[in-house]
């Protein structure tokens, strides 16, 4: 079976006043199906650009990025976002404030019959638990209301893969806690392909199956959960007992 997702020696970079500068160079990584990976990194390593290239938002200088089988990016293929089928949960990526939080649910299946739309963004609100909330702005709601709700649009298209850039780093303390084990879950729960991106070492043990050491732009490491976990002494959730290759 082909990987979810399968990078293949990925450089990504800049053109600056010197030229060319690399910030991802020569990556390669895979992840299967319902598996949910980890890249961890001090700032400016280049995650959020491999996201993005993952998302289709920037271009591959050299190697190649395949989602579902099929090639993506390349330096001669560029297959763009919208029919990507990924999900993103980004930081920057909010909510839109003058909609409710089901018209941002539903935001994505503006071309699905209303019937099906409608019975989808409810199953997606109740999936995260605000089966009552669809009615509201994002303004009448908390920050970790709003990343569910975030986080419900993402997976209302069934994306082949989502992709989560630091999604919990509005919230602090028990919140973002509860917040990481219960969008893990969600996730585990829908069998979901994702690729979290996070400074949080003992926040990405307890969420992914695979964790993966960024390092100038290359991949140092790329191991199940516990084994990073035990490497880095922290706690990994109890139901992340990941098995099978990355
Ligand atoms: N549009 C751009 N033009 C030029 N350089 C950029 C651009 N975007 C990012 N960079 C540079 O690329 C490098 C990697 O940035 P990136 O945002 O991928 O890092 P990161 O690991 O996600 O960092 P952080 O954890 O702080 O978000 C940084 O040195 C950054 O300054």
């Amino acid at each position: 079976m082909s990987a979810a997702l399968h990078i293949a020696d990925l450089t990504l970079g800049y053109d600056g006043r010197e030229g060319f500068k690399p910030v991802v160079d020569g990556l390669s990584l895979s992840l299967e199906a319902g598996r949910i990976g980890c890249l961890l990194g001090p700032s400016g390593c280049g995650k959020s650009t491999l996201l993005r290239a993952i998302a289709g938002f920037e271009h591959a200088r050299r190697g190649e990025i395949h989602i579902g089988g099929e090639l993506m990016s390349s330096p001669k293929a560029h297959v763009p976002p919208e029919r990507r089928h990924v999900g993103l949960m980004f930081q920057d990526y909010a909510l839109f404030p003058h909609l409710t939080a089901a018209q941002n649910v539903g935001f994505g299946l503006r071309r699905w019959p209303a019937a099906e739309r409608d019975a989808r963004v409810a199953e997606m609100l109740a999936l995260v638990g605000l089966a009552d909330l669809g009615r509201r702005h994002p303004h009448e709601l908390s920050g970790g209301q709003q990343q569910r709700i975030a986080l419900a649009r993402a997976l209302a298209t069934k994306p082949a893969l989502l992709l989560l850039d630091e999604p919990f780093s509005s919230l602090d303390g028990d919140a973002r806690e509860r917040l990481t084990v219960e969008v893990s879950d969600m996730l585990r729960a829908a069998a979901q392909t994702a690729l979290l991106v996070t400074h949080n070492a003992a926040e990405g043990a307890r969420f992914a199956d695979f964790m993966g050491s960024m390092q100038a732009g290359r991949l140092a490491s790329w191991t199940p959960s516990a084994e990073a976990a035990q490497a880095l002494a922290i706690q990994p959730s109890s139901g992340s007992t990941p098995s099978g290759q990355p």
